[in-house]
This record gives C-alpha cells, structure tokens and sequence, in this order.
C-alpha cells in the first residue's frame, strides 16, 4: 500500500473514529458495539446482562443499573486481566522507582558529600548535572536498542546499570569515580525512562492501559519519596551517610534484574521481528482466557502495512510521514512543557520555602521536605485514579491550568515578599567586607539574590534587629563565612564580633538566624499555599501524562523512536531549567522566575487544547488515526469526542468496556 493510500485510510479512520462510526461485528463469540450518548442513556438491562452473565455473573438480577453496570464491569474485568499483567507492570514500574530515587537522593547526599570530600560548587553541580545529561543522551540511544534487542533486554540492561553505577557510588574513593558512579546510573535512567512505559502500554489491555502506565510515574514519585526519608534518616550520620543513601538503589535494580529474567518479551517486539509463535504464547499469558486472534491480527496487520511504506532510517521516515510527525511533535511538546512549567525547581526549591516559613531548623527544614515528595507522590496517585475515568486530554488539560494558576499564585507570594523585605540596619566593620558585594546592599532582597551573600539578623517579638547581609561560607551554605567551624577560636570570635555570629550553625542561637537563599517573612503563606496547590494540580496530569501519552501514540514502527526522542527532550529539558534557574532568579527576581514558568504552561495550555486527542480506550493500533487529521485540529473536535464507540463482552471475547460510562447497547 502506498504512503498516500496509507494517509488517506488513516484519515477515512480517523473520521469514522471521531464521528462515532457504528461498528458491529457480531459473529460467534464476537463483539457487539456501543455508542457512548453524550447524555448517558444507560446499557439495557437486557445487553448488559447478557455481558454479566456470558461472563459467569451472578443470576439474581441487581437491583439498578448503575450496579448492574458496575457487575458487568467487574466480572469483565477480573475475567479478561489475569494478576500477570499487574505483576509485569509492578517489576517494569521497579525502573520508575529507581528514577525517581536517583535523581531524588542526590540533594540530601550532596550536603554530606561536599563536607567530607571538600567538593567545590563546580564539582557539586557536575554531580548532580552528569547524571541528567548521561540520561538525555541515553534516552536517545535506548531507542535504537530497543528497536534492535526488545523492551525486555533493554530493560534488564537499565537495571544492571543501575546496580552497578549504585555499587561504584557507595564505595567510591574519591570524587572522580563518584562521577563515574553519577553517569553508569544516568545511562540506566535514560534507557529505563523509555523502555519501560512502551513495555507496560505494549502488555496492557486497551482499558487498563492509562492506569498501568501512570503506575510507573506513580513509582517515580515514590522513588523520589523514599529518597527524602533516606535522606533525611542518613544525614545524621556524622561519616559515610551518603553511601549508604547512594547504594541503596542497588537494591530494587537487582530486584529488578532477577524478576526480567523470568518476565516475557512485548508481544507487539515479538511479532514485529518475525517471533509469532512466541509472540502468540506471550499474548495468551498476558491476556488470560481471551481470544488472542483479533488483536494478533490488528497487530500483524499494521506490521505489515507498514512494512510497504518505505525504507530509511525510522527518526527520517517518521518526520516524512504526517502521522507520525505529528504524533512526535505532541509528544515531545508534552514533555518539553512538563519541564518547563517547574516540577522539579518547585520540588528542589521546597524546603528553602518551608525555611521561608518560620522552619528555621535545616534538618527539620530537610525531613518537611520530604512532605512535597509525599505529597507529589498521593497526587499522582489521584491521577492513576482518574486517567481511565477522565480521559487523558481532559486531565492534562485540568492539571496544566492548575498548574498555570498555581504558578501565579507562587510568583504573587514572592513578590508580595519582596515588596515587604527588611532592610539591612547593620553593617559589620569585618576587613574582608570592604572588597565583598554583598556590603553595597540596603535590602534582604538583592542580598539573597546574590548566590555569594545571605542575611543575618536577629529577632525579637515583632521586629527584626541588626540585620546584616554577609559573605556566605563557601564550603556550606548553612553558615556566613566568618569563623571556623566548631572551634574554642570561633566561641572566642562570637563574642567579641557581632559580624560572625552567624559563622557557625551550632552559635546561631539567641534568635539570631541565618538566612541563606530566602528573606524572613509574613506572607511565607502565600508561598506555601501556592506550593501545596502547584502539587495538587501538576502530579495528577502533568507529572504522568506526558510519559503515557507518548507510550500510546506511536505505531509499533516508531515506538521506540518516538519515546526516545520524547524521554530525550525532558531530560534535556529537566537539565536546563534546573541550570538556569538560579540566573534567572538572580536577574528576574523568584517572582520573575515563577511567572516566567506559568506564562509557559499556558502557553502548554493552548498547545494541548489544540493538538492532543483523547487516546482513552482505544487499541494500540487505532491512535495513529487521530494524528490523520490535520495537526491542531483537536479543539474543535471537543464535542465529537462524546461519541466513541466502546466494546463490550455479550459473550466470547475482547472487549472493552469503559469504566465510568453508561452506554447503550448497539
Ligand atoms: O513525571 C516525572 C515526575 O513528575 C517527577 O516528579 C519529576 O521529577 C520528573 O521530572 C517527571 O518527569
């Protein structure tokens, strides 16, 4: 079939798709089709119950439709997914985990690390950054060798990488192989970051699909939790704390590892490599008692059509094809937006806003922390929740306005709080203040700005008294740079300069604080009330729906492709707005900074009403047909998507009925 002809049935498809086509296809043990009414109207007592009782339901007749529905639903359900494809998705999901826990434990192992090795700030940020650049590039190679070993291969390769970057971590000598360590993991975190949605969408069925593949952000969220608690249990320890917080993740790699070498290959790989009868038997294992034939049909169908659409190399033949070029550009807008609308800033910038609000302790400053990562971590787990139910159009598009509004929100507390800064009334007569910057500021304001100074005051019940703006100590950012830690010499200097009091964290008493990175005052509120509902509306929908989407809306040709170059895009973003984000603080102000960052997600506001159609319910198969339209036509199409066409079991095999919607017997 040529590519023209190709287009022109994808666009035949997608018209009927849209518009709600009728389908029937009613045979022996075959499928009956339903048309969701855009008012409701509920399944007939009498199709649905033939679906509940085809199904093995109970006889006695429940009392309302709404049960009725609900034990049709239930009955289906148990019946066509076996426990299998919940385990598969739980050891695929152990990757999301260890993505999160990664990049989550490295701020806590930092603070301990840059005291016990010396490490310079140039040090530190390379890191932290190698990692998420060894990710990027990674990402984009796990394309081609997903492409070239299997999902499965690829998989067992990200967690072998993982155990073995955790164990050079955890006895690294000295920095240099600490940054061996740093980019071993990057390169699992790349590979599993888009191995492992395409996976679990490639084994999941159709109605299961959205939710499985959000329990890997889920996981991801989780990983970043427990970094938090591990973090904030280890920095206790005076020496070491960090192995132990960086080699843990050895643990759930090699879980990982044993548990794929006994999970299958993705069906959809297996066929397309020629492998059909392993493919067939993998099918059956993960489909339970289903009929495997229609959907090996429509799998090897599109296999084949595709396999007359041309030659070259699949990034060129993707970009050549309107479908995918489409797809492609949603996709890795999807992510590009995740990044900037701030996830992980926010997530980094948090416990410096809960200092902002009076939690003057760093420790316990750390360990609250770790309730942001909780609270992204149940907010994402509202989304697994929803994204069968909503849809994923609606709940991205939901979860980016709040995310809009929150951002503002944000950006107002931050203002409000630098219009009300207190003014520097002390200035230390220190010789080496004479040749620093930080001596020529008059407010707190610019002085937190300026990565170099912080603010040291002291507090009496309403007012803030001999407050100085003073040289931060470069080898922790926790006291000013006046005095030597812990030592009789700086008891000595506390008492007779006022200037160092703020040089050693265990001085820092008599209400006398050190303000570094944040200015003290009474609309910390707002912030935190801003934080809390950026939270709220980000890890529902945008947290994991950019990673979803992008495993659904390839065909099988692509796939790999696609989430490669999508996983690469937010990794490349994640990176440089965690760069910049100081500059742009520095320059913009953090009010400057967090509207900049909501302006842009309403930008992914509009870029999503128009360009992203609902994928909910719909075969693996079946979702290249709605990039068959031309690119950004979704909005308009809004009102046709009331009208899809669902599949119900009356009796036999392969259907799929959605979860929440009534709908009436064809
Ligand atoms: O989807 C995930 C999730 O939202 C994480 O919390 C965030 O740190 C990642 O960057 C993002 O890709």
């Amino acid at each position: 079939m040529s590519r023209k002809q190709v287009d022109h049935d994808y666009n035949l498809r997608s018209m009927s798709n849209l518009m709600g086509e009728r389908r029937k296809k009613v045979s022996d043990g075959g499928e009956r089709s339903l048309i969701r009414a855009p008012s409701s109207a509920s399944i007939t007592s009498q199709g649905a119950f033939a679906g509940a009782s085809a199904a093995g339901a109970p006889a006695a007749p429940p009392s309302s439709t709404g049960e009725l529905e609900r034990a049709a639903r239930k009955q289906f359900q148990q019946d066509v997914t076996p426990g299998f494809v919940y385990v598969l998705a739980a050891f695929s999901a152990l990757g999301g985990f260890l993505f999160g826990y990664d990049t989550g434990v490295i701020s806590g192992a930092m603070l301990l690390l840059k005291r016990e090795l010396d490490l310079s700030a140039l040090w530190q940020e390379v890191l932290i950054s190698s990692t998420v650049a060894a990710a990027a590039l990674s990402a984009l190679l796990g394309g081609f060798l997903n492409g070239l070993f299997g999902r499965r291969v690829c998989i067992l390769l990200a967690s072998f990488f993982f155990a073995i970057g955790g164990v050079v971590l955890s006895t690294a000598p000295g920095k240099e192989v600490l940054l061996a360590g740093r980019l071993i993991v990057g390169v699992g975190l790349g590979i599993a970051s888009m191995t492992v949605p395409v996976y679990i969408a490639e084994a999941s069925p159709p109605h299961l699909r959205g939710q499985l593949v959000t329990v890997n952000t889920l996981f991801i969220t989780g990983g970043q939790f427990t970094a938090s608690l591990i973090d904030g249990a280890f920095s206790y320890l005076q020496r070491d704390g960090w192995r132990y917080m960086l080699g843990l993740s050895v643990l759930p790699a090699v879980l990982q590892f044993i548990g794929f070498l006994f999970l299958p290959e993705s069906p959809r790989w297996l066929i397309q490599r020629g492998l059909t009868q392993k493919a067939r038997r993998v099918l059956s294992q993960i489909r339970g008692n289903q009929n495997i034939d229609e959907e090996y049909d429509s799998i090897k169908n599109s296999i084949d059509e595709e396999e007359d659409s041309g030659a070259g190399p699949v990034i060129w033949r993707m970009l050549t094809y309107p479908p995918t070029r489409r797809a492609l550009l949603v996709g890795c807008s999807l992510q590009m937006f995740q990044q900037l609308s701030g996830i992980n800033t926010v997530m980094y910038y948090s416990a410096t806003i809960l200092q902002m609000s009076g939690v003057r302790d760093v420790r316990l400053a750390i360990w609250l922390a770790g309730l942001t990562t909780l609270t992204n971590f149940l907010f994402t787990l509202l989304g697994v929740w929803l994204v069968e139910r909503v849809g994923r159009r609606k709940l991205t598009l939901g979860s980016i306005i709040g995310t809009c509004l929150s951002l503002s929100l944000l950006a107002i507390g931050f203002l409000v709080t630098a219009q009300h800064s207190p003014p520097v009334t002390f200035h230390p007569l220190d010789p080496s203040m004479a040749n620093s910057t930080c001596s020529k500021y008059q407010l707190c304001e610019p002085c937190m700005l300026d990565p170099g100074c912080g603010f040291c005051y002291r507090e009496n019940v309403s007012a803030l008294l001999a407050s100085s703006c003073v040289p931060v100590n470069k080898a922790s950012t926790e006291r000013a740079a006046w005095g030597c830690s812990g030592l009789w010499k700086d008891l000595l200097a506390f008492s007779v300069s006022a200037s160092s009091r703020c040089s050693n964290s265990s001085l820092i008493k008599d209400r006398t604080y050190w303000a570094y990175n944040y200015c003290p005052t009474s609309y910390s509120w707002l912030v935190l009330l801003g934080l809390v509902l950026y939270l709220a509306a980000f890890a529902p929908g945008m947290g994991p729906m950019p990673w979803t989407i992008n495993s659904e809306i390839y065909p099988l040709w692509a796939r790999s492709t696609g989430n490669a170059c999508a996983a690469g895009v937010n990794w490349t973003f994640n990176i440089l707005v965690s760069l910049t984000f100081l500059h742009l603080a520095q320059y913009f102000t953090y009010f400057g900074a967090f509207f900049l960052y909501s302006s842009l997600s309403l930008l992914g506001f509009f870029f999503i009403y128009g360009c992203l159609p609902e994928t909910k319910g719909r075969r693996l198969e079946e979702i290249e047909a709605l990039f068959g339209n031309r690119l950004c036509s979704c909005g308009a199409s809004d009102s046709d998507e009331a009208r899809q066409v669902e599949y119900i079991r009356v009796k036999g095999s392969n259907y799929h009925l959605s979860d929440n919607d009534a709908s009436d017997v064809d």
